[in-house]
């Protein structure tokens, strides 16, 4: 079995697949190392025999995580790098080891299942859009505070704004002008967020031109599933692992 891992800023997703190409046999996301190891000693999961993983953490916490993993399976941790060129598609950026390897994974995964024009967003801690043209050419991207972010930022730096996170998903129902402060915040910050992302879809058709692929990803990528023409690929950066990690 293969054990995959998308090490994030806040979080670290994981999932165990048969074998190459093959069935999800398990899923999760961890806080730690210890944690995921904990799920996976309680589960069915047998014999790991390899791993492969993303990180955009330090490489000293990076290199942290596959000591830790290598000692607990017997195994080598294959890491995903950067490279200039990957599944058809030419890093964009001045320095190609400077994107972020979530990015680029996100963008090689797009391009493998159609390899054409793609806007690319991911929502985790940060959000991220990326851009590759028919070409394969990455044309570059933005780097945006992700929705937690947005309103963590109203809650550390206000005195007044302070609610219950519970009541944050029901509030988010509708877009109606909010009429107490957790209504208020939550529709703000959700609009916010989805006038930017049609705002860049708008804007790439300059760069890609009308007809592109949109792709959205990471654990807030729901909040923008619905809006016209973007597909939600919530593997998008394992797919790109795979095909840096072969
Ligand atoms: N089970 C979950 N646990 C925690 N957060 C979740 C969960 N499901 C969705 N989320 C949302 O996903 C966001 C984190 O997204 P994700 O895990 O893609 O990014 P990350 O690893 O924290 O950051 P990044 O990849 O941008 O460095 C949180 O802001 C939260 O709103
Ligand atoms: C932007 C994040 C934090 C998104 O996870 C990550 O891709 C990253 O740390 N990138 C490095 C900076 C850059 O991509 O320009
Ligand atoms: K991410």
């Amino acid at each position: 079995m293969i054990l995959e891992l998308d090490c994030g800023n806040s979080l670290i997703k994981w999932r165990v697949l048969q074998a190459a190409g093959g069935d999800v046999v398990a899923q999760g996301t961890s806080v730690s190392i210890a944690e995921l190891l904990d799920v996976l000693a309680g589960s069915s999961v047998s014999s790991i025999t390899r791993a492969r993983l993303v990180s955009v953490r330090s490489d000293v916490e990076t290199a942290e995580l596959c000591s830790r993993l290598s000692g607990a399976f017997q195994i080598d941790v294959q890491q995903a790098a950067p490279s200039p060129q990957l599944g058809g598609v030419a890093n964009g950026y001045f320095d190609y080891s400077r994107l972020g390897l979530d990015r680029w994974l996100a963008i090689v995964g797009a391009f493998q299942m159609k390899p054409g024009p793609a806007l690319v967003f991911d929502l985790g801690t940060a959000i991220t859009v990326d851009l590759v043209d028919g070409n394969g050419a990455h044309l570059g991207g933005y780097i945006c505070p992700g929705a937690s972010l947005l309103r963590q930022q109203l809650h550390s730096h206000t005195r007044r704004i302070s609610y219950a996170m519970e009541d944050a998903a029901t509030a988010r129902s509708t877009y109606a002008p909010g009429r107490s402060t957790v209504e208020a915040v939550e529709r703000g910050c959700h609009l916010m967020l989805r006038s930017f992302v049609s705002a860049q879809i708008q804007q790439a058709s300059t760069y890609l031109g009308a007809d592109f692929a949109i792709y959205s990803t990471g654990g807030d990528a729901a909040l923008i599933a619905d809006i016209a023409r973007v597909q939600y690929v919530p593997d998008l950066v394992f797919r790109g692992l795979a095909i840096a990690c072969p």
